[in-house]
């Protein structure tokens, strides 16, 4: 086998004279090799991380609508504004090891889904895998798993949700309360928190209506840790997006 300089001479004289390598020598291409094979491995890693999330909900994690959320493009105009900001942005900078959940309530349209995909994209970036779901869409797939032709089982289901890094429910509240839809919800939360993977919850429910709605057990379980609750309570952004700010 031949070592490193070596193979840089035999490359050396087999280059074109106008042609600059990105090594110059024979540690430098072994530098460069390892490199390379670390960048692809990440993408491997990526790819999985994207596959997995388009088995679990035929998508990717984060919607087309929000895939290009940031704390950046949120607008300030208020001091709930500004705190919420500044909150997400701390919430996603200490996301590493951290169990600590996040519930973000209040009145539509003031950028609960903004912000909760802000700290989505910003994860993905840093290598996380993250997967915004609605209560709706949670339950059409976990019935999907009811049907003969799915080879995905409930079970199967129940452990990815479980275990991508951060899982955010959203339009908690706009459903019909059934005990199912409770239950699965439960299930979920209860084995994210054993194992120390924290979620997101989105609702327009005030925190008194959460915990009626999902009871006192999954709530309590939100608090571990440095949770993060705040509160939307200003007038919606709806009517001023044109749909071509970001
Ligand atoms: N402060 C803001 N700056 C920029 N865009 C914003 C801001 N607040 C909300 N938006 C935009 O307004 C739209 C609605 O916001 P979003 O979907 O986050 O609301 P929401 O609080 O999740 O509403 P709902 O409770 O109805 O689901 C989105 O396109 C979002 O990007």
């Amino acid at each position: 086998m031949k070592t490193p300089n070596e193979l840089f001479s035999r490359l050396k004289k087999m280059m074109p004279s106008d042609v600059q390598p990105k090594f110059k020598n024979g540690a430098e291409l072994l530098a460069w090799n390892q490199e390379q094979g670390r960048l692809r491995s990440e993408a491997i890693v990526r790819e999985n991380r994207a596959m997995k999330m388009q088995r679990i909900m035929g998508r990717s994690g984060i919607r087309e609508l929000h895939m290009n959320c940031s704390f950046d493009n949120y607008r300030v105009e208020n001091d709930g504004q500004r705190k919420a900001l500044a909150m997400a942005r701390e919430y996603a900078a200490g996301f590493e090891n951290s169990i600590s959940s996040f519930v973000f309530s209040g009145r539509p349209g003031t950028g609960k889904n903004h912000l909760a995909a802000a700290i989505g994209n910003d994860l993905i970036i840093r290598g996380k895998s993250v997967l915004i779901v609605t209560v709706a869409d949670l339950m059409s797939s976990m019935k999907g798993t009811f049907s003969g032709g799915s080879d995905l089982t409930e079970e199967r289901l129940l452990h990815d949700l479980s275990h991508v890094d951060l899982l955010v429910i959203d339009e908690i509240g706009m459903q019909s309360e059934s005990r199912y839809e409770k239950v699965i919800i439960n299930q979920i939360v209860d084995r994210r928190s054993s194992s120390k993977r924290p979620t997101g919850m989105l609702s327009n429910l005030d925190p008194a209506g959460m915990n009626s709605l999902l009871g006192e057990r999954v709530m309590d379980r939100m608090r571990l840790g440095n949770s993060l609750w705040v509160r939307f309570d200003w007038e919606s952004y709806r009517s001023r997006v044109r749909g071509d700010e970001y």
